[in-house]
């Protein structure tokens, strides 16, 4: 292959760190930065200052970044976001990377089957953590393949800017101001950006993604009595408050999916007959989606229904009640005050205020037609827009060239049903190509219990980052 990197000191030097590699990922999941528990705070600004320590001890420049308080906890102190720059040579390209270090929550109790916060690799490679596939395992990879390529005595490709902050599993409170504000100062010299923070379709093939689902998320509160009472003594004479939400929930979307809310599918983008074809030539099967699912609970029995629902449609999904019984056994209480939550994955062309008006308002008179005494109180606790691009582009042909390197296969060209809500306002801030470059499976687990990334993932993925920024150094503009 003329002019091909030459990778193979880069690829043996991450097999003979591979353990060390593990090691450190070992450190980043022991330290439990849940960014939506209030309590783990402390946990998550650890985090960040050991990953900026890390960096700096391989020779990155780091600034951390404060972004003030959390919007819906005023005394509560956001994460910082780390900044890095590893190299700043005119004559190479400058690849701007992002990820997050925050986690979603986990407690053994969920039904883990080891402790969350410890990494537990098994006889099958499979590296359980939570955060391992979300997005420790990714973030790592970039100090790993600086890592490497250091001790391979190989010169580094490219310039890397990095940005990783603690808020994404919390809507990436705070983020979008400071990619703005550093867009024409940390950023300015970035040529692409590459964020690795999603999955695989299968469990074989890589992919590279152009588009992700945005999210609307919203919060229902019911109240009445003044405080929670005995269903004994007041069951039958007090209009209850959890009552009224399950029943103002029930309406939200049916069995199949289908979003009840009049004016959402109206907005959605008519399929094209250039995008009718594209689903078939996708590697992906609905044994894939069973294994993922763990079941064979499908709305759908074929392929492209399921990739055109998780790419292209609209969902609503219930994520749970605050305020609700909740423990084994069998308490007799009647809550006073309820909160449901709920998010609809947004697609093109969903406009975020529309979607919030017609969300208020169906939620609303849902409620009144119950007739109840108790009060309503409907809320969006943050939202993030859905991205779309074009895979036409160096960004993306150099990382193609990468994988078929690593994997020795062509990747497919995905979209994703997760949102990664930043992404939008990198492309819009630094007007630049934005490519995400999956290093975990479908069967990960991200956001489940049991969450893992398999070992072979997380070493080829290391390789598979260094040789994109290898590719990406060479690969002619389009
Ligand atoms: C795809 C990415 N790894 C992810 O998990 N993103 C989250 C982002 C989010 C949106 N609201 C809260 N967090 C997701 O898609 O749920
Ligand atoms: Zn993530
Ligand atoms: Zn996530």
């Amino acid at each position: 292959m003329a002019g091909a990197p030459q990778l193979d000191g880069f690829f043996k030097q991450v097999d003979t760190l591979s353990d060390h590699f593990i090691e450190r990922l070992r450190k980043a999941v022991a330290i439990p930065s849940i960014s939506a528990d209030v309590a783990r705070r402390p946990d998550v600004f650890r985090m960040g200052h050991w990953l900026a320590d890390e960096l700096k001890a391989l020779g990155v420049q780091v600034e951390l970044r404060q972004l003030g308080k959390q919007p819906d906890h005023p005394h509560l102190d956001l994460p910082p976001v780390v900044l890095g720059r590893y190299g700043s040579d005119k004559n190479k390209r400058t690849i701007l990377v992002y990820g997050h270090y925050d986690v979603q929550p986990a407690e053994k109790a969920d039904g883990w089957a080891t402790e969350p916060f410890d990494l537990t690799v098994d006889s099958q490679g499979r590296m359980f953590g939570r955060g391992s596939t979300d997005d420790k395992g990714p973030v790592l990879g970039w100090l790993n393949a600086i890592e490497a390529h250091q001790k391979a005595g190989v010169d580094f490709p490219v310039n890397l800017l990095m940005c990783f902050e603690g808020m994404e599993e919390y809507g990436s409170e705070g983020l979008d101001e400071l990619i703005e504000d550093e867009a024409k100062k940390w950023f300015a010299d970035a040529d692409a950006v590459c964020i690795s923070d999603n999955y695989w379709l299968g469990t074989e093939k890589p992919c590279l993604t152009y588009g992700l689902r945005g999210c609307n998320y919203y919060s229902v509160e019911v109240s009445g009595p003044g405080a929670d009472l005995h269903s004994g003594v007041f069951g039958g004479t007090a209009q209850e408050p959890m009552t009224d939400l399950v029943r103002v929930l029930a309406t939200l979307v049916d069995t199949n999916g289908v979003i009840q809310i009049p004016g959402i599918k109206e907005q959605v983008a008519p399929v094209t007959p250039e995008e009718e074809t594209l689903y078939d030539g996708i590697s992906f099967t609905m044994d894939n989606i069973h294994e993922s699912l763990g079941s064979k609970t499908t709305i759908f029995e074929d392929k492209k229904s399921t990739l055109m629902a998780r790419w292209r449609y609209p969902s609503l999904s219930i994520h749970g009640i605050e305020g609700a019984f909740s423990q084994p056994g069998a308490k007799t209480v009647i809550p006073a005050k309820v909160i449901g939550k709920f998010s609809i994955r947004t697609v093109p062309d969903m406009d975020i205020e529309k979607t919030n008006e017609l969300v208020f308002n169906y939620v609303k008179e849902q409620f009144a037609k119950l007739g109840s005494k108790n009060t309503l109180k409907v809320d969006v606790l943050h939202t993030g827009k859905w991205w779309v691009s074009s895979p036409k582009h160096w960004n993306f042909s150099a990382a193609a060239k990468a994988v078929e390197r690593v994997f020795g296969v062509q990747p497919d060209f995905t979209r994703e049903g997760g949102s990664i809500p930043v992404t939008l306002t990198f492309e819009q801030a630094t007007g630049k190509n934005v490519l995400l470059l999956p290093m975990g499976s479908s069967t990960d687990g991200a956001h489940s219990i049991n969450e893992k990334l398999d070992k072979r993932n997380y070493i080829e993925g290391i390789k598979l980052l260094g040789a994109y920024l290898h590719h990406v150094a060479v690969e002619p503009t389009s």
